[in-house]
């Protein structure tokens, strides 16, 4: 039969351990209610004596999570368990869990005790908790680093006493794989009242090895119990994360063979909802929660996705809480990926070669810009549409312009086969370029309205410029796009332009000297 892993999430505890990381009660409550929805089977919520603060966050969580396990960390004394036990009051279901250290370093240098006052310590503090609940973990912290004819003293002694779940803490991010999983499978066989406990992994990310060696912990030493965190968080480099480890279980069902409670649709509201409460950003790239996690940036990748998902992907986006995988069109892009687009957004084109021009624009502007949006594409499709009738046409500019001096701009157009070079100077970049074109096309029009507008988010968006014209009772619009806005106005105004321009005055501009 296929083993039920415990999943059990500490963002709340060794989370908020992240320098900065530090959350006020009612944004610890939110997450835990996120918690449940995810279906974690315990949310460690706090340290209850470390602060009045967090005893009121874990006092409060206890008090709204039903579904879910809460639990409080204590050090191994009577005073920290004690309130946990208060804090957990309220729970449901509780789990007090206490921890001491067992390596020699954390023993003789930290808490300056000997092996056999820790034993003993450990001992009372199981025992003491078990008068609050029955759920009781332990954890021997540095257990990675202490010895093990030690640490199984101390671990058969806890058991005896009552602890429930027994946690195998890699404190300081010191184990590899292969190791640690056997470390805890010596432990267990070891150990005679092993399987009287729940035996937990809990991992941190110094050398970025924290979910390899919790699922090694799983598979090779037959832990049934992760301790992980939202977006890895937690002290120093961070915990197991969750996302990882969990997606790690059921997309490799077919090696490890155990089931998972978490509903993997909250993932993605949990990872963002931990970022934005934190203020830790997660990085793009990400494993499954990450923005780039399920984007395909490369023609190849997305002609295979198109055609098969499961050319390039491993997991569904949907599955953990993606809208949607995305096809990213950028400068990798290729046809087919451009083409598809084309089709969602409701565009048509009509022949083979309206698609491969607009597909040179789109590979022209993707030089310029890393990722091209929908917006980009409408808005090069309609420019293609515009062209075919325009009048003038924008070919290039240059423009200088210097704090203290009168901005200058050359733009360089066309009408026919014609090419016009208009210079001119004004009160701003935009000014001097609208300036030199009209000093050319002699248009005498009115100007209603300049607008500009990124079309897309960031500063390597395009800009997009509306120029409202007026002239003899006609007021037009012209729009003009453009990862640069001045080139920007300047097709703006062409396009107003030519909206404007009447046939019977190609003599007047034809005259336009160059
Ligand atoms: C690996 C981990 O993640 S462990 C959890 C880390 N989390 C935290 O530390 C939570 C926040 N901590 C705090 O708010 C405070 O440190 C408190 C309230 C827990 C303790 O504060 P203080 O009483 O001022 O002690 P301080 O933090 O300076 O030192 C820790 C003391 O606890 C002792 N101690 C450390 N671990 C344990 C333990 N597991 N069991 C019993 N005593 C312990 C230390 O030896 C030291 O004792 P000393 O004062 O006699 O030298
Ligand atoms: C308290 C224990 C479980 C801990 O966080 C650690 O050892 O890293
Ligand atoms: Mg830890």
């Amino acid at each position: 039969m296929t083993d039920k892993l415990i999943i059990f999430d500490t963002t709340l505890r060794d989370g908020e351990q992240s320098p900065g990381a530090s959350m006020t009660r009612d944004e610890k409550v939110r997450i835990a209610r996120q918690l449940e929805r995810l279906k974690v089977d315990v949310i460690e919520a706090g340290f209850a004596a470390s602060s009045d603060g967090d005893f009121a966050a874990i006092s409060a969580i206890a008090q709204v999570i039903k579904d879910s396990t809460v639990c409080s960390l204590a050090r191994a004394n009577e005073k920290d368990i004690g309130r946990a036990a208060e804090a957990l009051k309220a729970a449901n279901s509780k789990r007090i869990h206490t921890f001491i250290a067992t390596s020699p370093l954390h023993m003789e240098k930290k808490l300056r005790m000997t092996p056999d006052q820790v034993f003993e310590q450990a001992k009372a503090a199981v025992r003491f908790a078990r008068n609050h609940t029955n759920d009781i973990e332990f954890s021997p912290e540095d257990g990675y680093r202490s010895e093990v004819d030690f640490l199984c003293r101390v671990i058969e002694a806890v058991i005896a006493e009552g602890a429930t779940t027994i946690n195998v803490p890699d404190t300081v991010g010191y184990a590899v794989p292969e190791l640690y999983g056997n470390f805890i499978k010596t432990l267990r066989e070891r150990i005679p009242n092993s399987d009287k406990a729940v035996w937990s992994v809990h991992c941190h990310n110094d050398l970025g090895m924290g979910v390899a060696n919790s699922l090694a912990g799983v598979k090779i030493g037959g832990a049934r119990q992760i301790e992980c965190t939202i977006n890895g968080l937690g002290e120093r480099a961070g915990n197991t994360s969750l996302e990882e480890v969990v997606m790690a279980i059921k997309t490799r069902k077919d090696y490890f063979d155990l089931a998972v409670g978490i509903d993997t649709t909250q993932i993605v509201p949990a990872s963002k909802m931990v970022s934005q409460i934190t203020g830790f950003v997660v990085q793009p790239n990400k494993a499954v929660v990450g923005a780039n996690a399920f984007a395909h940036a490369s023609g190849i990748h997305q002609d295979g996705v198109l055609k098969a998902r499961d050319t390039y992907e491993i997991m569904r986006a949907e599955d953990v809480g993606w809208a949607a995988n995305k096809i990213v069109l950028g400068k990798l892009s290729g046809r087919n990926a451009f083409k598809q687009r084309l089709q969602e957004l409701g565009i048509e084109l009509e022949t083979e070669t309206e698609l491969n021009d607009a597909f040179s624009r789109f590979k022209a502007l993707a030089d310029q810009k890393a990722e091209i949006f929908d917006e980009d594409i409408t808005a090069i499709v309609g420019n293609n549409a515009e062209e075919a009738s325009d009048y003038y046409r924008f070919v290039s500019l240059s423009q200088r312009s210097e704090t203290g001096e009168r901005p200058f701009s050359k733009v360089i157009f066309k009408s026919g086969k014609e090419e016009f070079v208009s210079e001119a100077e004004g009160n701003g970049p935009v000014d001097a370029t609208l300036n030199a074109i009209e000093s050319k096309v002699k248009s005498g029009a009115e100007q209603l309205l300049y607008s500009v507008n990124a079309i897309t988010t960031g500063t390597e968006s395009q800009g997009e410029v509306t120029v409202r014209l007026a002239k003899g009772g006609r007021i037009v619009n012209g729009v003009g796009t453009d990862p640069d806005i001045v080139a920007a106005s300047a097709k703006a105004y062409l396009a107003a332009l030519n909206k404007l321009h009447d046939p019977s005055q190609h003599k007047l501009n034809a005259q336009m000297t160059v």
